[in-house]
């Protein structure tokens, strides 16, 4: 058997780490058109919350709408807790001063404050696929005024596979 003395040169860095723990969050996601992951991980790089999107603890999946149209009270939008709340609510951690939250898709305005208010210092996102909204419109003015930096995760892979068993 050949021994391996050096390490390896392609793992994860922690960018790819949590933004992969984001993304594989959001596989949990009920929503039938975008599934939206997150995760908070501090200043010692431990993940200390992970959320995605879905309607709140006790109301049925299959029971509330997930229609993006039609008459307000028949979409998801009024119900769905958005990945980034639910990371923060789901936060192990005393307080989330000066951690970073890795999103697949940029906070909307209101995670944008909830994001403020609970002491994260930083967004890493991936796609900004509704940027000409308001609602991301307001999340910028908010983020720009408050000092909360954000940035787009940098893609170096196109992929990043998850094998359940390795070929030996
Ligand atoms: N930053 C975001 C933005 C959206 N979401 C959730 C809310 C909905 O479940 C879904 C968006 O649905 P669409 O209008 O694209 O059909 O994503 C979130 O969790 N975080
Ligand atoms: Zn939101």
């Amino acid at each position: 058997m050949i021994q391996k003395t050096t390490k390896r040169k392609n793992y994860l860095s922690w960018d790819e780490y949590f933004m992969a723990v984001a993304l594989l969050s959001a596989q949990r996601s009920k929503d039938p058109s975008t599934q939206v992951g997150a995760c908070v991980a501090n200043e010692n790089n431990k993940i200390v919350g992970v959320g995605y999107n879905g309607f709140p603890w006790g109301c049925p999946d299959d029971e509330l709408p997930w229609a993006r149209e039609g008459k307000y009270l028949d979409t998801k939008y009024p119900f769905v807790c958005h990945a980034e709340l639910n990371a923060v609510l789901n936060s192990t951690a005393p307080n989330l001063n000066d951690c970073r939250i890795y999103v697949g898709l940029f906070p909307c305005n209101e995670c944008t404050k909830v994001i403020i208010q609970s002491g994260i210092r930083e967004i890493i996102y991936l796609s900004d696929k509704y940027a000409d909204s308001d609602s991301v419109r307001a999340s910028k003015l908010m983020l720009d005024t408050s000092g909360t930096l954000y940035r787009q995760f940098e893609a170096h892979n196109k992929e990043i596979i998850l094998k359940l068993f390795n070929d030996c």
